[in-house]
């Protein structure tokens, strides 16, 4: 890795409310090199917001240090804000300024004089592609708009490193699939570091170089996807049965796992599932199990989170429930893509 943007070390935040105590973030470390396209994943309620909160300085830690783009986030948090894009939840909904204006107040906010700011506004219009809408009030954008306008407020002062927390959430996946397609070309174009949050699997494992997994407040995982993919899932292969004895034998012969509902399924893990798949099916017709069915999978993530906790991102998503079809307001002003006061 080259220089670090980020560094964390011993993380922490515990928030008290109401008598209770809620150990958000627990003693994380974690490293982003500059360039990088970090994917932070995790169930709802893993600290990923939190942490990002601090990293950005809207949140002081309990304890732990860290030094973002430089600087330290306590001696020094306006020169991580100075340095630093950070888009929140929160969207920029609701206001009845034009988009071009919208992005000149931001450059003033900045302190970026007149002209360079107007120069820097064209430019994001035109890469973020908000021309079309660019007279119009932000109210009147779509979600997939509003969320580019967000990014091109958070990116006015050409930060070197943009936090994006949950960009896509609430989009619809050709929204998803397009406000993706200019974060990857922002990056190819300008070599920012970016550090997001998502909830979607397939996001960050198509589009992420790097993806750091949590789980109540700790950083459980940290790799490539590729990587993590390979070391801790391997491929998954599935073979069928006529009867639960066959498939009850067959699982002990291979170590696999009995499933379904009528238990006549066996699942196994092997690395190489396609050259496996022949020889496991060899080897069970050489004890008189017949195969009656037969596929296996490359893993994914969620495949990967599965094995490190036992429980499935997924479904824990799907608990939780879709998301809303627009992001909801922002709830507090610091999180919106509005910049924090410094
Ligand atoms: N201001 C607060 N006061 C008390 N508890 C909080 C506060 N902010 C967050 N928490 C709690 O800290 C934990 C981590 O929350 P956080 O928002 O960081 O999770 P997350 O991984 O970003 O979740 P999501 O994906 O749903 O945004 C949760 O249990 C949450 O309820």
């Amino acid at each position: 890795m080259t220089n670090h943007m980020i560094t964390a070390r011993g993380l922490t935040k515990t928030f008290r409310s109401k008598g209770q105590t809620v150990e958000a973030v627990r003693s994380v470390d974690l490293s982003v090199g500059e360039g990088e396209l970090v994917a932070f994943l995790g169930p709802n309620g893993a600290g990923k917001s939190t942490t990002l909160r601090m990293l950005t300085t809207l949140l002081p830690p309990t304890s732990g240090e860290a030094t973002v783009a430089g600087c330290d986030i306590r001696r020094d948090p306006a020169g991580v804000r100075r340095r630093i894009g950070y888009v929140g939840q929160g969207n920029s909904g609701g206001h009845t300024q034009r988009v071009r204006d919208e992005l000149h107040a931001q450059g003033a906010f900045y302190g970026i004089g007149r002209r360079e700011t107007r120069a820097r506004a064209a430019e994001l219009i035109e890469s973020l592609e908000l021309g079309q809408v660019a007279n119009r009030p932000v109210q009147q954008l779509s979600g997939g708009q509003k969320r580019r306008l967000d990014i091109a407020l958070g990116l006015i002062h050409r930060p070197e490193l943009l936090f994006l927390d949950e960009p896509s959430t609430g989009l619809d996946p050709h929204s998803r699939a397009n406000l993706w397609e200019h974060i990857v070309d922002l990056r190819r174009a300008t070599g920012t570091t970016i550090f997001l949050t998502t909830h979607y699997l397939d996001e960050a494992d198509q589009l992420a170089e790097r993806v750091m997994v949590m789980d109540h407040g700790a950083v459980i995982a940290d790799d490539t996807a590729w990587a993590l993919k390979e070391s801790l899932a391997g491929d998954l292969v599935t073979l069928s049965f006529d009867s639960a004895t066959d498939a009850a034998a067959a699982a002990a012969r291979i170590g696999g796992e009995v499933h379904g509902a009528d238990a006549r399924v066996v699942t196994v893990t092997a690395p190489g599932g396609d050259r496996a798949l022949p020889r496991y099916i060899r080897s069970l017709s050489d004890a008189g199990l017949d195969v009656v069915a037969a596929t296996h999978r490359q893993p994914t993530l969620d495949d990967v989170f599965l094995a490190l906790t036992g429980r499935s991102l997924r479904e824990e998503a799907a608990h939780a429930g879709p998301p809303e079809a627009e992001p909801a307001d922002a709830t507090n002003a610091t999180d919106s893509a509005q910049p924090v006061a410094v």
